[in-house]
């Protein structure tokens, strides 16, 4: 259970302790942060509010526990990576229950994050022993003017002190894509987790701390983040910002000093469907894609382009497919269950009445208790509607009926993000030459879009995002090139 039995010294009375300087601390502030249960919209658990100067000794600490661990060798850090993953992996009941608690996360969804996530930070081991064992070597009589007189040995070295800050709606997942990269490639980690989901990234921190991993090498600082958020964000400590959110990663990218910024932000992915598409393939992506975890998914279909020759055809379908959906608590691992936290809810709901409001046909009645919010296809959503360009990161999907292809491609390029898009069509040629045109980070052929697998490369455009995720990618983005020059009295060419 959730803060018992391994996990007993997580908790002091109802509150959760920080991790900072390999143990589990009270913070000084004496005062704590409520996790409120979206189901039941009661406190469910507590964690510490930390002060600023706790953030501070967990950055400053971090920071010399990283000059260290760059010196630890690469094996070593692969073997405890592995041993963090193989601990996170036999502890996936209690963490799958605070993600149920916490985010309200379907029970069997809850075990399959922390599953993924413990394969996710053994992968990144292996893939960091293959990518960081290898380096470049250059020589200089390739360049015009030159003399084979310079041989230029290239290494992959790490950043510092890396801050992660993943979202609610995957707390463990992608707080480990982060973790993971940056340890294997010799940095440390300050974690702020979000507040909904908190609970779950500590316990994953335990399995880390169990792991054995040096103290100060990883904290996990907690807090809101509209408190310790720009403290920690424009640290001068902080050499790397990997951050998973909404619109407030834009906020962040602009207040950072001069560092990299890994950052994946929010989604308006668009499913553009052919007359010549499958379209019971169609409909069951759109309704996986769109309502899975209640539609709180960065690279969920949250909006539909429809070929108006199908669109009655295919709006049937998706309907027929809706209406089985469960609806009800997470612990009874139901489709649809309530939105993270009631500001959502009554976001959605802003979306939906102004969709009423101008015209948009109800495909199922609107229906809505506390967080819960009933799942909903809006079919004829015009452009001035506000759900054809806003995320509502909630079970609330619109179909925009289109003339041609064109007029697809150009709904989704004159959204402002550009994260995945999809288009279902039998037509390969026509695929690709769609996908061409689409400007998003990844475009899928004949699925709906997705993160994983966690090692291909996950990437928004425009205000989705900076760089590229996935487990190469942030290995690589959490390292920089060192070059050493060897600098020969004369040319010398090897003779073999
Ligand atoms: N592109 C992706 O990979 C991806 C994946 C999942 C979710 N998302 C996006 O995340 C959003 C939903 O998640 P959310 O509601 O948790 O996002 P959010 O932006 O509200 O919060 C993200 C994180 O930032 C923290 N935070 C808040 N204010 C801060 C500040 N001033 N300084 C530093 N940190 C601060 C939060 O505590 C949380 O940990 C959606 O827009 C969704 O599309 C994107």
């Amino acid at each position: 259970m959730a803060g018992s039995g391994t996990f007993a010294e997580i908790i002091d009375g109802d509150v959760f302790k920080y991790y900072a300087h390999g143990k589990w601390n009270k913070s000084s502030s004496g005062k704590s942060v409520p996790i409120i249960n979206p189901t039941t919209r009661k406190t469910h658990f507590k964690v510490q509010a930390c002060t600023q100067e706790e953030v501070n000794r967990a950055i400053e600490s971090a920071k010399t526990a990283q000059k260290s661990w760059a010196k630890t060798p690469l094996w070593k850090r692969a073997e405890l990576l592995h041993k963090a993953a193989a601990i996170l992996k036999e502890h996936k009941a209690p963490i799958a229950e605070c993600l149920v608690k916490e985010i309200a996360k379907p029970a069997k969804d809850a075990v399959t994050e922390v599953v993924r996530s413990g394969d996710l930070v053994s992968y990144c081991a292996e893939e960091g022993v293959r990518i960081l064992g290898e380096g470049k070597f250059l020589v200089s009589d390739s360049f015009p003017g030159n003399e084979r007189t310079k041989y230029c040995l290239t290494s992959k070295i790490p950043l510092g002190v890396v801050l992660a800050i993943p979202p609610f709606n995957y707390p463990v997942n992608l707080a480990v894509s982060k973790i993971a990269p940056a340890l294997i490639a010799g940095n440390s980690i300050v974690l702020k987790p979000p507040t909904q989901g908190a609970v779950a990234a500590l316990h994953m921190v335990h399995c880390f701390h169990l792991a054995g991993f040096p103290g100060d090498l990883i904290s996990c600082v907690t807090g809101k983040g509209s408190e310790v958020g720009d403290f920690l964000t424009m640290h001068p400590g902080v050499n790397c910002i990997s951050f998973t959110g909404g619109d407030t990663g834009i906020a962040i990218s602009k207040k950072a000093s001069m560092i990299p910024l890994q950052m994946e932000l929010g989604g308006k992915d668009a499913c553009i469907v052919l007359e010549d598409a499958d379209l019971d393939l169609a409909a069951a992506n759109i309704v996986k894609g769109g309502f899975s975890y209640s539609g709180q998914r960065c690279t969920a279909v949250k909006v539909a382009l429809v070929m108006e020759s199908v669109a009655d055809t295919l709006v049937k379908k998706i309907n027929d497919k809706v209406a089985k959906l469960t609806v009800g608590p997470p612990e009874k691992d139901c489709d649809i269950t309530a939105v993270v936290t009631e500001s959502s809810a009554n976001f959605i709901e802003g979306l939906v009445m102004d969709a009423k409001q101008k015209g948009a046909t109800f495909c199922q009645e609107y229906k809505r208790e506390g967080n819960l919010i009933w799942p909903l296809l809006l079919d004829n959503v015009r452009p001035d509607m506000r759900i054809a360009w806003e995320e509502p990161f909630g079970p609330v999907l619109p179909v925009i009926r289109i003339n041609s292809v064109e007029e697809g491609i150009h709904h989704c390029n004159a959204s402002n993000f550009g994260l995945q898009g999809c288009v279902f069509t039998k037509d390969i040629n026509k695929a690709m030459l769609i996908s061409d045109a689409m400007e998003t980070g990844t475009v899928q052929i004949n699925s709906a879009p997705a993160r994983g697998p966690d090692h291909f490369p996950f990437q928004g455009l425009k205000d989705s995002g900076i760089g590229s995720q996935g487990i190469t990618n942030s290995i690589n983005m959490m390292t920089k090139i060192k070059t050493t020059v060897i600098n020969l009295p004369a040319p010398s060419y090897t003779m073999g």
